[in-house]
């Protein structure tokens, strides 16, 4: 049995959450995995701890009704307010659920989270993708040394397997090149921006939805993208690329004039990041480009993305799904989680 404790309980902890009181049996009788939640810990929804695990649907109905875990029923076991690293050094659970928000400056508080679940001989997994784009050979090289493992699927197109795929499936090929569209909340404003709304009203759809970012800043601006990129081109490609390293442009200056006039050419704009290796040299960069409609990422709309792999030995692979969303986040922690189980990531 596998036990968990949460760092934030915002939209994909909670998208997990569901998962696991929904699947628990089929889970069970499908793989034989088995996972508790312990402990939840949140800013401020608060905090809750039970070392026999909590009633994770009466916490889900509670935050869901009230907007904190204050209603949740006291018992002996029952601990309250312990912060992020408490919960990471005090409680049973042998598995840290990362997904604090994502700083696109620092990394933390998550990378310092991370340091010290791997001390504490605790596995983490996380969809923050700060401490992999900012510290990801520092942080594989602790977790190694402490014999933990660190997962980080939902880092780069939240469910979609774009880390996975590459790493098992496409394992032996010298990938030159990786394209894509890599953030989930700009692609679907420009689908609705083309479909006649606002810059504002298109932002609001895709807070409301769970996409965006705590600051929106970070997608709009294209640092999401860019950290994805970073941590596909140093997990997937094995290079040593520096977030600063990256030339990045946002889609703050497109507007719904620019969309339609592209319409009326047969193009679509698309928010693409890129990173190539160059006889040993990396380059990347995060932008808009304008595409012909024919283009294959052209039609990748909405909160779908789509990344492409230049092969050596299989040619050009492109992988397609979801690139945000509560679920299909929630799913991403249970990959990492899962194969924590099978042990190997
Ligand atoms: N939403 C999505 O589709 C995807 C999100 N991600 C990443 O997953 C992570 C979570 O995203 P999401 O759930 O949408 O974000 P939310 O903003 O909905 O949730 C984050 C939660 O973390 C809490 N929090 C912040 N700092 C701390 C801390 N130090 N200790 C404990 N809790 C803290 C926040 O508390 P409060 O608000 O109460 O202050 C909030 O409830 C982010 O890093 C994001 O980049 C990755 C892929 C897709
Ligand atoms: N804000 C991000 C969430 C997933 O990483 C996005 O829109 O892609």
């Amino acid at each position: 049995m596998q036990k968990l404790a949460l760092l934030g309980f915002g939209t994909v902890g909670q998208g997990l959450a569901e998962i696991l009181a929904e699947k628990k049996a089929a889970l069970k009788a499908e793989t034989g995995w088995e996972g508790k939640i312990v402990a939840i810990s949140d800013v401020m929804k608060g905090s809750i701890y039970d070392p026999d695990g909590l009633d994770i649907e009466k916490a889900l109905h509670i935050v869901k009704r009230t907007g904190t875990l204050d209603d949740y029923p006291d018992s002996e076991r029952l601990v309250r307010d312990l912060d992020s690293f408490d919960t990471i050094e005090q409680t049973n659970a042998d598995t840290i659920v990362e997904v604090t928000f994502t700083d696109v400056k620092t990394g933390q508080p998550a990378i310092d989270h991370c340091k010290a679940a791997f001390r504490a001989g605790k596995h983490v997994v996380m969809s923050n993708k700060g401490p992999v784009a900012l510290a990801y050979k520092e942080l594989s090289q602790l977790a190694q040394q402490h014999g933990v493992r660190w997962g980080f699927e939902g880092t780069v197109m939240s469910g979609t397997p774009a880390l996975r795929m590459p790493l098992t499936a496409l394992a032996g090929n010298d990938i030159k090149e990786i394209t894509g569209i890599l953030n989930g909340t700009t692609n679907y404003m420009l689908l609705r921006m083309e479909e006649g709304l606002s810059y504002e009203e298109a932002l609001e759809e895709t807070q409301q939805l769970g996409y965006a970012e705590a600051d929106p800043t970070s997608d709009v601006e294209g640092y999401d993208a860019r950290y994805k990129i970073v941590i596909l081109a140093n997990t997937v490609m094995n290079s040593l690329l520096k977030v600063d390293d990256v030339q990045c442009e946002g889609i703050t200056h497109l507007t719904p004039y620019d969309i339609k006039k592209a319409k009326s050419k047969g193009k679509r704009w698309k928010l693409i990041a890129r990173v190539s290796n160059e006889n040993g040299q990396i380059k990347a960069s995060v932008k808009p480009e304008m595409l012909d409609e024919t283009h294959p990422l052209a039609s990748i709309q909405g909160v779908l993305n789509a990344v492409t792999f230049e092969c050596d030995l299989a040619g050009t692979i492109t992988l397609s799904g979801p690139g945000a969303g509560r679920t299909e986040t929630g799913y991403s922690l249970l990959i990492d989680l899962l194969n924590i189980y099978r042990n190997h990531l």
